[in-house]
């Protein structure tokens, strides 16, 4: 599934004409994504991705305007909302909120070398650079107590020796975080930096984007979240030429600590068990349903096996 709510000609047509983009050309809806509808509109005066928001608080659209502003005026190459003739950049259009943004150009890469996952790597660190100051804030709504309360309702569903080797020592850490919470950098994460939402022509890195998970957090809870979905081989191991690429790329703009290095292990661990228990949830909430899209929530648990076999230490300067 990926257009909810059809748009037609009748209501693209007014509604572009505030922006002055001259005459539509085409538009279609993109069969990609899985949280709001996208639709590619190609205009006299540009090519353009329109969303309508489907889910989520709406009163935090205002919240990811600003965050892609402030990306923007740092020169990465996100997406923002245009503003209208009249300064205006969020919209509604057939009953929902929408955003007219750029499109960027550039493809999604399935299956990345070293030198995707290092302009990567320093990608993220651009974000984290970008936002450490602390300015922008958001809570994320599956933070650590989300993790601890859905990791105990999985938990009743696995066997006992799965559950005592993969989830009792994480979510006693994560009883342990909460209680006394470890002292690291914190920035804007974008917080679910998969394949599917980066954009590259060759090795050249042209896009970020879908920023609607993004919210406060460890800036070291990002790196994991990423060098989980890229740096992985076929049975969902570590692959560590990709994560030693992407670690890199990353410390040479953001260089890790002592301390972090010594984190690494238990976070790249939440940060898989976060997409178990996503995943999860939506195989639930979904079951039975027809056209909607449901990723499987075993390939985290493989994820998290995989990091007991093979470890990736974080590159500390000397
Ligand atoms: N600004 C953009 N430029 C180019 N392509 C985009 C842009 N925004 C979205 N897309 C395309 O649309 C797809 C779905 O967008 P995404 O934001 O990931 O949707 P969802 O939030 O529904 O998962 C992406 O995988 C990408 O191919
Ligand atoms: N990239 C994620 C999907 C986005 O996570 P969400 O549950 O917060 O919508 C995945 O592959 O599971």
């Amino acid at each position: 599934m990926s257009v909810f709510t059809e748009v037609s000609r009748e209501q693209l047509e007014p509604f572009l004409g505030g922006f002055a983009l001259g005459r539509l050309i085409d538009f279609s809806g993109i069969a990609g994504g899985s949280e709001n509808s996208n639709f590619f509109v190609a205009c006299e005066g540009g090519e353009f991705v329109l969303t309508l928001i489907e889910r989520g608080p709406q009163d935090e659209l205002p919240f990811f305007v600003e965050l892609l502003e402030q990306l923007r005026s740092a020169g990465l190459p996100v997406p923002y909302a245009i503003a209208d003739g009249q300064g205006q950049r969020l919209h509604r259009l057939n009953g929902r909120p929408a955003l007219l943004q750029p499109r960027l150009p550039g493809r999604h890469v399935e299956q990345p070398d070293a030198s995707h996952c290092q302009a990567v790597g320093q990608m993220l660190a651009r974000l984290h650079a970008a936002t450490a100051s602390g300015a922008l804030q958001r809570r994320s709504d599956r933070g650590l107590l989300w993790m601890l309360g859905s990791g105990r309702q999985l938990r009743a569903r696995l066997d006992q020796a799965q559950s005592a080797q993969l989830l009792d020592p994480l979510l006693a850490q994560i009883a342990d975080w909460l209680a006394e919470p470890p002292a690291l950098p914190t920035a804007i994460l974008h917080a679910d930096l998969f394949r599917d939402n980066v954009l590259f022509e060759g090795h050249h890195l042209t896009g970020l984007i879908d920023f609607y998970n993004a919210h406060t957090g460890w800036t070291l809870y990002d790196v994991a979240i990423t060098v989980n979905d890229w740096c992985l081989d076929a049975q969902q191991r570590l692959q560590p030429e990709l994560a030693r690429a992407l670690l890199a790329g990353y410390a040479a703009i953001r260089p890790f600590s002592a301390h972090e290095a010594d984190l690494w292990p238990a976070v790249l661990r939440l940060a898989a068990l976060r997409f178990w228990l996503s995943r999860q949830l939506a195989a639930e909430q979904h079951a039975g349903q027809s056209g909607v899209l449901v990723k499987d929530p075993e390939h985290f648990k493989r994820v998290l096996v995989g990091h007991a076999e093979v470890q990736v230490g974080l590159p500390l300067a000397l």
